[in-house]
């Protein structure tokens, strides 16, 4: 139920405050109908002009009044305090397991359920023990407490008053099961509106470039188009079962009515009729919070869809994290002994690979685009686990490796980079926050932000915008490397980071790196060829396997995969756009 679902997403000690904030809510409710049942006696006893038990009758009724006052109270407070230990838990909880999620997970579904989820979803959880179950329980409990009390007077007014339960119950049962049937949907179409919408906003650039403006935008619309249609469904359908509760509702107080008639035609009897005009007070006390139950249980259900959310989020796989993780190791070698791994089951990107990278020596990693170079890479910064085989370093398994540890071992720059909005100086540093000046202008000059730094009118102290906008490819690519280099972490990754460089840049660049040379473990992996002739090592891939490896010079003399792809980087590099008056060179066909 709602309730084992709500404690199960709170730490054993909340869990228990929420056990209590029930009974204190349960007790509150039950108080609140014994004290309105009060009014009864009271009623009747001024009809028959006995002012002195009306008058005996208020002591109780005061007494019953304060301490449904102080019950409120403790209820209304711990249903506060369990939203503010829900508010605290739940952003933590996801956030923490969202951290230790492997990067395949990130697909934009995932990432814009997530975000509804954080917003929309927490909060609708939260309002659960803050706003929705004290009165829902309210409109149950304190109705039931009168029509046992309507039973201490008369049975047969009891009756009537009981007789809507099933029927009431029918129409909760069917607004949950047809508001569940849509409010899954809504919850799909709103996320994937948001995921169209960030896709939208990002691919401005590319939409405009190829005139794509007016159709550009047609998935966005369609998502949009959806999401009103799903949220229309779902205001509409839980409108009949909302009518049939109200109309449940009043049935039950016109059979109440009837009831109260039928029995005073029965007996006319003065005291008889008192009663009776006293139970009617009741009665209306019965009614009303009844007609209530349905608009809360709305609220619920739709906190529940996003509880949904919340497991879904939490049940994903994690990488798993060793329990005593093994010491940091001495040795920075990476070994990868025959590991395969695929993003998906039918794609397998690596195959059995063998791979050493010695410590402090340089590697160049080559090979045709897909064949699973980047995938290497993030394999050692642990994005996903192999799924097969072992991957070391210092000859320790990653996965002993406690995540921080791991993390203060490498520095990886990424084909994409991301800048954080801030200055240049902020960027770079993020990569050792306690650096000295001399060490950040020592990883500038090593990576040619240093004539960016000389270019910009604010010098270090310059913008880069939301994502680094501010600046040219080249110039993120050169705060990325700066930032790796400053960490000084003695393993050293490279994806393309100089791809987006001019030529003297990229030589510039490597020059710098070569500085480096015998201080870090480092892996390049490039197009450039010429920005490994100079590395110790160069490894190439072929479908899913390391097929030559040797000094640049080996592999020239080898004329085999690393000829070839040198020969088709050239004749690529060849090619020539065709002008009025000259036809292609080298092209293909
Ligand atoms: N997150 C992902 N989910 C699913 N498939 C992926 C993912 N990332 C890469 N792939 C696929 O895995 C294969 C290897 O990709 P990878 O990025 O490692 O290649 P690469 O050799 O670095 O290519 P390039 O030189 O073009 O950067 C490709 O077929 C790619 O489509």
């Amino acid at each position: 139920m709602i309730l084992s679902r709500l404690s199960r997403l709170l730490s054993a000690n909340d869990g228990a405050r929420l056990t209590g904030y029930v009974r204190w809510s349960l007790a509150y409710c039950i108080a609140q109908g014994v004290t309105l049942a009060l009014a009864a006696p009271i009623v009747g006893a001024l009809l028959e002009g006995e002012t002195a038990r009306a008058a005996a009758w208020l002591v109780p009724l005061l007494i019953g009044t304060t301490v449904t006052w102080q019950l409120q109270y403790t209820s209304v407070r711990g249903g506060f305090e369990i939203a503010l230990a829900l508010l605290d838990t739940l952003r933590h909880r996801i956030g923490e397991h969202v951290v230790a999620l492997p990067l395949g997970w990130f697909t934009p579904a995932n990432v814009g359920r997530l975000s509804v989820t954080l917003g929309q979803g927490v909060m609708d959880i939260l309002g659960l023990p803050a706003h929705q179950l004290t009165p829902l329980m309210r409109a149950v409990v304190t109705p039931a407490v009168l029509i046992v009390t309507l039973a201490l007077y008369d049975g047969h007014m009891a009756l009537a008053a009981a007789i809507v339960t099933p029927a009431l119950a029918a129409t909760y049962w069917w607004a949950g099961r047809l508001g569940r049937s849509v409010d899954s949907s809504a919850h799909a179409a709103t996320a994937e509106a948001g995921e169209r919408m960030v896709e939208f906003a990002q691919s401005q650039l590319i939409l405009r470039a190829f005139g794509c403006g007016d159709h550009g935008h047609a998935a966005f619309d369609r998502a949009l188009v959806t999401q009103n249609r799903a949220k229309r469904r779902q205001l509409w359908v839980v409108l009949p079962p909302l009518l049939a509760n109200s109309w449940v509702a009043q049935l039950s107080f016109l059979s109440l009515m009837a009831c109260a008639t039928a029995l005073a035609l029965e007996d006319s009897e003065p005291h008889r009729i008192a009663m009776l005009v006293a139970m009617l007070v009741l009665v209306n006390r019965i009614v009303e919070p009844l007609t209530e139950v349905a608009i809360y249980s709305a609220g619920i259900r739709m906190a529940s869809a996003h509880i949904d959310a919340v497991e879904t989020i939490l049940a994903a796989r994690a990488l798993p994290v060793p329990t005593v993780p093994a010491p940091p190791p001495t040795r920075c070698d990476i070994a990868f002994h025959k590991v395969s791994f695929a993003y998906s089951p039918d794609l397998p990107v690596l195959d059995g690979l063998d791979l050493t990278l010695p410590a402090c020596t340089t590697t160049g990693l080559v090979g045709a685009s897909g064949a699973g170079k980047s995938t290497i890479l993030r394999l050692i910064a642990r994005f996903w686990d192999p799924d097969e085989g072992s991957i070391q370093i210092g000859g320790v398994e990653l996965h002993r490796l406690d995540r921080a540890d791991l993390m203060s071992l490498i520095a990886p720059v990424f084909q994409e980079t991301y800048l954080f909005s801030g200055t240049l100086r902020d960027n770079v540093l993020l990569g050792r926050p306690d650096a000295s000046e001399a060490e950040l202008r020592e990883a500038a000059g090593l990576s040619r932000l240093d004539d960016v730094v000389v270019r910009l009118p604010a010098g270090w102290d310059s913008p880069v915008g939301e994502g680094g906008t501010l600046l040219s490819g080249g110039e993120r690519q050169r705060v990325a490397v700066a930032r790796a280099l400053l960490k000084g972490a003695p393993i050293l990754l490279f994806d393309e980071a100089t791809g987006a460089l001019d030529p003297e840049s990229q030589a510039a660049v490597a020059d710098g790196l070569r500085r480096l040379h015998g201080r870090a473990t480092m892996l390049v992996i490039s197009h450039q060829l010429e920005t490994l002739s100079h590395v110790d090592r160069i490894a190439v891939l072929d479908r899913g396997r390391v097929v030559e490896e040797g000094t640049h010079d080996e592999l020239v003399a080898l004329g085999g995969r690393y000829v070839e792809f040198r020969n088709a980087r050239a004749a690529a590099e060849g090619w020539s756009l065709p002008t009025r008056r000259e036809p292609a060179r080298n092209r293909p066909g």
